[in-house]
């Protein structure tokens, strides 16, 4: 389940403290943009202190690596991915399947998320989404900032700027069994806003969101878990099934509404949350 993930600057000593108790569905130890050039060196150490020791709450986590200085880093921290400390590596800005294949070749087996936040991430999406054959591809995780900056777009409430792009996102998970996460909402006191924004997020089949701040997470579980009328729904959809004169039957009416046997896998998927 991957609801709600947080961004953890590791420049930041006082957010990493909070790292182990912090109860998220992951975590995503930031070496790249949150973390300024004359504190990276210190940032690595953080993230090496505070990843290799204590329990976490929160069961599944990743490092955003910076691609520039990634062997080096990885020589220093990725010992703890054999060890069960992290589990997965976030590689920004992804423009081609070879960004992919490097990081593979340097860490096998470790889960790769691929960051898509620049135009040509978008459209390379397709030969991106068909190394999930043969790389250990787990995801896709949008990038609103860097995505609005390359298109040189504005930043409205419904995010029209970025509409093509999430789905071209989502579309290309789905397609490849990959899980896709949605990028960022900067107004990290803005309750209303980000609800609307995780909102329109599922709505367009996202499977969770990117957090920065630990207030979001909350509201984000809320927002991407079946909500008292999806589940209603699901219910009545099963129980239509089992009727024993639907047993056979493809089509069969729910509440006024056609119901085709494709809508149990929908069903299922939704008790399952
Ligand atoms: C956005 C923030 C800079 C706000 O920080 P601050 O003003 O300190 O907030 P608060 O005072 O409300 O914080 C309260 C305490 O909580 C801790 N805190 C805050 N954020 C986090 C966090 N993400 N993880 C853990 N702990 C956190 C503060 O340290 C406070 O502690 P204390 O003082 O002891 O009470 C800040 O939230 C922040 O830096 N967030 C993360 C930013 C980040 O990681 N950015 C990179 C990822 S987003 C991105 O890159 C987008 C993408 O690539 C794109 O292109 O779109
Ligand atoms: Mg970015």
């Amino acid at each position: 389940m991957f609801r709600s993930v947080l961004f953890i600057p590791c420049g930041n000593p006082k957010a990493l403290s909070k790292a182990h108790n912090l109860k998220a569905d992951a975590l995503i130890f930031d070496l790249e943009d949150a973390v300024g050039d004359t504190v990276k060196a210190a940032a690595l150490e953080g993230l090496i202190e505070t990843a290799g020791a204590g329990d976490f709450v929160t069961p599944y986590r990743m490092v955003r690596v910076n691609p520039e200085t990634a062997e080096p880093d990885l020589k220093a921290f990725g010992d703890l991915f054999a060890a069960g400390r992290l589990h997965g590596i976030v590689i920004p800005k992804v423009a081609s399947p070879q960004a992919i294949e490097d990081m593979a070749f340097m860490m096998p087996e470790v889960d790769l998320w691929a960051m898509i936040e620049t135009p040509m991430g978008v459209v390379r999406l397709p030969d991106i989404a068909r190394l999930k054959a043969k790389q250990p591809l787990k995801g896709f995780i949008a990038g609103p900032n860097d995505l609005r900056n390359g298109l040189r777009a504005g930043s409205t409430p419904q995010r029209a700027e970025l509409s093509y792009a999430l789905s071209q996102i989502v579309l290309y998970a789905r397609a490849y069994g990959l899980i896709a996460l949605d990028g960022v909402y900067n107004a990290f006191k803005d309750e209303d806003g980000f609800r609307a924004e995780c909102m329109q997020g599922k709505a367009l089949g996202f499977d969770g969101k990117t957090l920065i701040h630990p207030a979001q997470i909350e509201g984000c579980e809320v927002a991407f878990s079946p909500n008292a009328d999806e589940i209603k729904w699901a219910q009545a959809v099963l129980a239509a099934y089992e009727q024993p004169e639907n047993v056979s039957a493809g089509v069969v009416s729910v509440n006024g509404e056609m119901i085709e046997r494709l809508h149990l896998k929908r069903a299922f998927e939704i008790l399952n949350l």
